[in-house]
């Protein structure tokens, strides 16, 4: 464990607010492999100029609801698209078909190799189980819950804020704080009493953006570096490492 901030890891925390992509089940790894399909192909077709990269995951999409992940990547190879309704079928140009198109891709590498959690973040749930910690998903995808359900886990969080959730409530997605704000508020747990825990850079910087109890990064290949940059507080390689925070065997 890297611990960027000594004071602020003392605070005393009665919830944890987990970002699921990553920090769950290794689905990060999904996106990333549906991401990296889309994006290689239409670039492609468009002649657009760099090519996608693994970079362009980290930089643009890691985190953030799916139609803004299209709309920041697109801006990046100056490309400008209608947005679009959130139904348009995944051939139609425009920001939603595209992030439709990219969804396609991500259910079928979903339904190909099935989703397994982390073993250490099932440790750590357990522990968060036995010492009274309160747990919810803060995701900004539309597919949490069908991940949830895919790894055994959809009863197993008191609160889900998933990308449907936000949209329905009218919130703004990661780096914006609000999806993390409004799961503390359903858990009835003041935000300074809450632990967010992120792998994603937009993620961490939703957490340091509002007043959390702790800003928790996972390495999951951001970097140490990034993470803290952004605001992590410390920074663990595996959720088990945090499980001696919480209370003694
Ligand atoms: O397209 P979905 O399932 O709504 O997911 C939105 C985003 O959810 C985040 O958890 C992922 O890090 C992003 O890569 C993904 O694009």
């Amino acid at each position: 464990m890297f611990v960027a901030n000594p004071e602020r890891a003392q605070n005393q925390l009665r919830a944890f607010l987990f970002d699921l992509d990553g920090v769950i089940t290794p689905t990060a790894e999904v996106h990333r492999r549906a991401w990296a399909a889309l994006f290689t192909a239409e670039f492609a077709a468009r002649g657009a100029a760099p090519e996608y990269t693994e970079a362009d995951y980290f930089t643009y999409l890691d985190g953030k609801p799916r139609f803004d992940g299209v709309r920041d990547l697109l801006a990046s190879r100056g490309i400008t698209l209608p947005e679009g309704e959130p139904t348009d079928p995944p051939e139609r140009e425009t920001i939603a078909g595209l992030g439709n198109r990219k969804n396609e891709h991500f259910l079928r590498i979903l339904e190909e190799g099935g989703v397994e959690a982390y073993p250490g973040s099932l440790a750590l749930l357990e522990a968060c189980r036995r010492f009274e910690f309160e747990a919810a998903i803060v995701t900004s995808s539309r597919n949490g819950k069908r991940v949830l359900l895919a790894a055994g886990l959809a009863d197993r969080f008191e609160v889900v804020v998933d990308g449907i959730h936000a949209s329905e409530l009218g919130l703004p997605g990661k780096p914006a704080p609000d999806t993390y704000l409004q799961a503390a508020h359903e858990l009835g747990i003041p935000s300074s009493e809450c632990a967010v825990v992120e792998d994603a850079v937009s993620g961490v910087a939703a957490g340091a953006a509002g007043d959390f109890g702790l800003v928790i990064g996972v390495d999951r290949g951001v970097g140490q570096d990034a993470l803290v940059a952004a605001g992590a507080d410390l920074v663990v390689t595996d959720l088990a490492e945090l499980i001696p925070m919480l209370g003694a065997e």
